[in-house]
This record gives structure tokens, C-alpha cells and sequence, in this order.
């Protein structure tokens, strides 16, 4: 399968490493500059987990690209932009496996081929130019955004990721969004929390920080209900403290993001539930207090965190290379 990674930061050079391993792929990664360069001249190193390097093709330009799939790894605040890029390519089907909601819907708005919505607790940090760290391994699930042909693509995308020995799992329309809704809520309770305590998400674990992780879950349990979809307050709660157990030593996304003073995506996250509730006349106090804890920061960010972007190459500015996580 022909495979373009949109978005090769942390998780996408992850991913798009492994799938480049399988023979019957063609990967090529979009990145920036400095990673894109060291690709192209050393191949992508993958440390942690397993050590090797493998080369995909690697570029900086993501226009007039044409594959079978092309996964979209950006953060979620930058999914408009290259939903406009990809839309200059041609593609057989577009994946998001990004964090947050609102990304799949952004995508199928902007393009004419079919759009799969997916999440992964695989885990993965970008050290430096040409390296990334993969810290974790877990699931990956793809299924139809919405009917636009996706059921076959779907399918073909989960072998794909089968292929490079990815825990890849097809589910329908309903399942997607289901565990979309389930992820958005493990991230609202897990990620601003530990990023305000600056805390592994094992702080999550014990009381007085673990009775903070009901309230949130119950929330987005009522908001996902009020727009239809089927998620219960005791799954979605018993669902955050499994990945609280399991990613205990981790620090989220989000943390990593405040600690290099980077945009977070709260927007998506905690926001989004937010939003959809009000729209639902459903009150989410605690959401909407983590919200605005989180955009409070962002506002003053910079003063006293490290604007290192943790890259490696030591300029601490963010000069387009990122190290997401
Ligand atoms: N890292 C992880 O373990 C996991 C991440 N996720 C989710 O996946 C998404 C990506 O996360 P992560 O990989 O950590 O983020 P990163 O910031 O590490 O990776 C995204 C990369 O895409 C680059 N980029 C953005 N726009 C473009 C463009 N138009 N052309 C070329 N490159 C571009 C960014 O560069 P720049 O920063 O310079 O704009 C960055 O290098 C997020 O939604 C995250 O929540 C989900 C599960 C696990
Ligand atoms: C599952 C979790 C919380 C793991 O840290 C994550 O997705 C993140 O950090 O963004």
C-alpha cells in the first residue's frame, strides 16, 4: 500500500516507521525541515521499545501528494492547514489518528475521498531530528467517518497496519465514534490534570487526584449521550483509570507540551466537551474549569517553563521541529 504520514512528528514517524518496515509498503513522511533532512540522510531511527532505522522517503511538502492513504498525525490545531494541503493530492482514503474531536469532521469537510476517523494509545516522543522513542504500545482503531464508500477502505487500512505487526482493529461508524468519544474522555480527565500538577499520570491513581477522574469521565459520558452516542458514565470511567494504571510512569501529552511552554490542545479536548454541552444545555463545571486553566496558561506561556522544544538540537526555540508525545 502507498502511504503517506501527514504530520511526521512524534507519533507519525512512529507509525509510519513500523509500516515502512513491511516490503508491500511505500511510506513517505511529511515533516519539517530538520527532521525530513535527517531522515533523508541518516533514515529514521526508532529507539525505546525496539531499536532499529528504516528509511521512508521523507519530505517537506505535502502538496500534490497522491497515495492510497494518507494518516494524519498533526495536532489537532494544525488539521485545517493540512487539510488544505492534502486536498491538492489524491488520495483513496485520509485516517486521523490524532487526540481530540472535531479533526475527522474538519478532514470530511475539506476533501473529496473518503474520510476513517481512528485513535492509538501507541506512544511515542520525538528525541531529536531522524529519532523517535517509542515508549508505548497498545491499540490502534480505524473505522467510516461517514458513509462515503469507507467500509472496504476501512478494512484495508487495518490489514495494513496489521502487516507491520500493529494491534489494528476495524469497527463501524457507531464503534468510531464511540471510541473517539471513550479517548476524549481518557485525555479531559487525564491530560490538563496532570499537566496543571505537572505529574506522571500515575498521580491520577491515588486520592485526592483520583476523585477528580469520575466527575470529568461522568461529563463527557452525558455530553457523548446528548449527541447520540451510546457511552456509559461506568465504562467511561472504569476506561480512565485503566489507561491511568497502564500509562502510570507516562507523562501526557499535555504535560509534556506545558513543560516546553507548546500550545496543548486543550481546545479539542476539554473545549470540545465544553462546547458540545452547551449546545446540549448540559452543565460540565469541571471541564470547563480545566479549560480554562489550560487556556489561562496558554495565554501567559513562556513565563518560567522552558521554551525548550525538547528536539535535541538546542536552539530551545521552536523552529518548526516538534516533539509532541
Ligand atoms: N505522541 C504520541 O504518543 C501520541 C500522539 N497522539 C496524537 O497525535 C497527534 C500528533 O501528536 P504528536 O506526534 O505527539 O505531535 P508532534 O508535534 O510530535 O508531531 C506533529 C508534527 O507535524 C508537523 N506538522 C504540522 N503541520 C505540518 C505541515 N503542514 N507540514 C509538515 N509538517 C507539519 C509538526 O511540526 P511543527 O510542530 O513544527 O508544526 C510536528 O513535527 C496529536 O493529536 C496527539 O494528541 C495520539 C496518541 C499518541
Ligand atoms: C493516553 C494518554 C493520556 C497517555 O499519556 C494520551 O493519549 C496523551 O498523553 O495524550
Amino acid at each position: 500500500m502507498e502511504i503517506v504520514v501527514f504530520g511526521a512528528g512524534s507519533i507519525g514517524s512512529l507509525l509510519g516507521g513500523l509500516l515502512a518496515c513491511v516490503p508491500d509498503h511505500d511510506v513517505t513522511l511529511v515533516g519539517r525541515e530538520a527532521h525530513v533532512d535527517a531522515v533523508r540522510q541518516e533514515g529514521l531511527r526508532i529507539t525505546g521499545r525496539e531499536a532499529f532505522t528504516v528509511r521512508p522517503d521523507a519530505t517537506t511538502d505535502g502538496t500534490g501528494l497522491a497515495a492510497d492513504l494518507a494518516l494524519v498525525t498533526v495536532k489537532a490545531f494544525d488539521t485545517e492547514s493540512a487539510a488544505r494541503e492534502l486536498r491538492t493530492g489524491d488520495f483513496r482514503a485520509v485516517c486521523s489518528l490524532q487526540n481530540g474531536m472535531g479533526n475527522e469532521d474538519v478532514l470530511a469537510g475539506a476533501l473529496d475521498c473518503p474520510v476513517l476517523g481512528g485513535t492509538t494509545s501507541y506512544g511515542a516522543v520525538r528525541e531529536a531530528p531522524g529519532e523517535v522513542t517509542w515508549n508505548g504500545a497498545g491499540d490502534l482503531v480505524v473505522g467510516p467517518w461517514e458513509p462515503r464508500d469507507c467500509d472496504g477502505v476501512a478494512g484495508e487500512v487495518a490489514e495494513a497496519f496489521r502487516a507491520a505487526e500493529i494491534d489494528a482493529e476495524r469497527v463501524d461508524a457507531d464503534g468510531i465514534r464511540k471510541r473517539l468519544w471513550e479517548k476524549l474522555a481518557v485525555n479531559a480527565a487525564i491530560n490538563p490534570t496532570t499537566a496543571l500538577a505537572r505529574a506522571e499520570n500515575g498521580a491520577l491513581a491515588a486520592p485526592p487526584a483520583a476523585d477528580l477522574v469520575a466527575p470529568i469521565a461522568r461529563e463527557v459520558a452525558a455530553t457523548a449521550q446528548a449527541v447520540g452516542v451510546d457511552l456509559g458514565e461506568a465504562e467511561t470511567i472504569e476506561a480512565v483509570e485503566a489507561v491511568v494504571d497502564a500509562t502510570a510512569e507516562n507523562e501526557s501529552s499535555m504535560c509534556h507540551d506545558v513543560r516546553r511552554g507548546r500550545r496543548t490542545e486543550i481546545d479539542v479536548i476539554n473545549g470540545y466537551v465544553v462546547e458540545r454541552a452547551r449546545e446540549a444545555g448540559i452543565d460540565v463545571p469541571t471541564n470547563r474549569t480545566l479549560w480554562t486553566l489550560i487556556r489561562a496558561w496558554e495565554a501567559g506561556r513562556g513565563h518560567g517553563e522552558s521554551s525548550d522544544d525538547g528536539d535535541g538540537d538546542g536552539d530551545g526555540d521552536d523552529d518548526g521541529d516538534s516533539d509532541g508525545a
